[in-house]
């Protein structure tokens, strides 16, 4: 999923006005998206109850075995975006960020685990875009693909020529994905026709960038306007689908993540192409990101608990995996204050 070190070399330094990145041969596999169509999703019912039944399943009855947990932990740090979105980010904050999304789990802690070889790093770093040239020198030459969110993030509300410059400069700054803001509006209004024609654009202003359409579904009311936005998303070209901003009320939840999950598979289904998944806001425990690869495991099977597939959005999860992991190889719970992700 991310750009080559190479990549980067070759892609344009500068946008200028209007210009949009330099785009190569469609990538193999990658989502096209398609004209919108409306009967993939119009009609389509979502049983609230029968979701949150479902997702109250998940680390209980079928929780992970306690001697398969330690891998289970290692494997949800190779799928973290390891993010810092604040005001008060700043370039060093964002070097510390990069230098832990390299080396993520303390060396005592990984020799512990017989890990230390594995050369485990985070699936990527997420920062605001005026914080990209400093994460693309910091993980320089380590494979790990920085992350943005742009289009006036977390709310969206720009014009949309800024919101696309936004995107176009970001690109050109390094950034190797993108985490775009819809307008949350036209989900509420239903209009699926100037949903789908602002997501594609998007997608065209990413160019070979990969994006990740955030629907901030703590916004749109009905998990039935999840779903078929989750789908105009895809028809539109999204890469990835990602619950929030973790700036909204209520940010990740399961049974939202599932019904974007049914629409992934569906999306799959009819159009052959395979889309990411990645909750974000608000997740902060080890437990959590058990809970996640289970359902994925579950909905969609092994290939979505890879990078390329599935990631974490989260700002502080990372701390408490790598505490339960201390406890997996000491038997004790080290302070939390040692194992802070940034
Ligand atoms: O995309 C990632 C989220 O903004 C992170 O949210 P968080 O700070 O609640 O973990």
């Amino acid at each position: 999923m991310s750009h080559t070190k190479d990549d980067r070399a070759t892609a344009p330094v500068q946008a200028g006005p209007g210009a949009l990145p330099a785009t190569r041969e469609p990538e193999p596999g990658r989502n096209p998206g398609m004209p919108l169509d409306t009967a993939m999703f119009e009609g389509h019912a979502v049983n609230r109850s029968a979701a949150e039944r479902r997702a109250a399943t998940l680390g209980t009855r079928r929780s992970v075995k306690k001697q398969h947990q330690a891998a289970w932990l290692v494997n949800a740090v190779r799928l973290i975006d390891l993010t810092t979105l604040s005001g008060d980010d700043t370039e060093g904050k964002v070097r510390r960020l990069c230098a832990k999304a390299r080396s993520p789990i303390a060396p005592r802690i990984a020799e512990g685990l017989d890990i230390a070889d594995m050369d485990l790093t985070t699936g990527a770093v997420c920062v605001y875009p005026t914080m990209v040239p400093h994460a693309v020198d910091a993980l320089e030459g380590s494979g790990v693909p920085v992350a943005s969110v742009a289009t006036g993030f977390p709310a969206g509300l720009m014009p949309l020529d800024l919101r696309l410059k936004e995107i176009e400069w970001t690109v050109a700054q390094g950034a190797d994905e993108i985490d775009i803001v819809i307008t949350r509006e036209h989900v509420l209004k239903q209009d699926w026709a100037a949903l789908h024609d602002e997501i594609s654009q998007m997608r065209a202003a990413c160019g070979d960038a990969h994006m990740k359409a955030i629907l901030a579904t703590g916004d749109l009311q009905t998990l039935r306007n999840v779903y078929s936005a989750s789908m105009v998303a895809m028809q539109a070209g999204a890469d990835f689908i990602k619950t929030s901003t973790g700036k909204e009320g209520v940010n990740a939840t399961l049974p939202v993540s599932l019904v974007m999950i049914r629409a992934l598979r569906d999306y799959g289904d009819a159009t052959g192409y395979r889309i990411g998944f990645k909750p974000a806001g608000g997740m902060k425990q080890a437990k959590e990101a058990l809970a996640w690869q289970i359902l994925m495991k579950e909905e969609l099977g092994r290939p979505w608990l890879e990078p390329d597939l599935f990631r974490f959005g989260a700002s502080s999860m990372l701390g408490d995996i790598e505490r339960q992991l201390e406890h997996h190889v000491t038997g004790r719970y080290a302070a939390s204050h040692r194992h802070a992700a940034s």
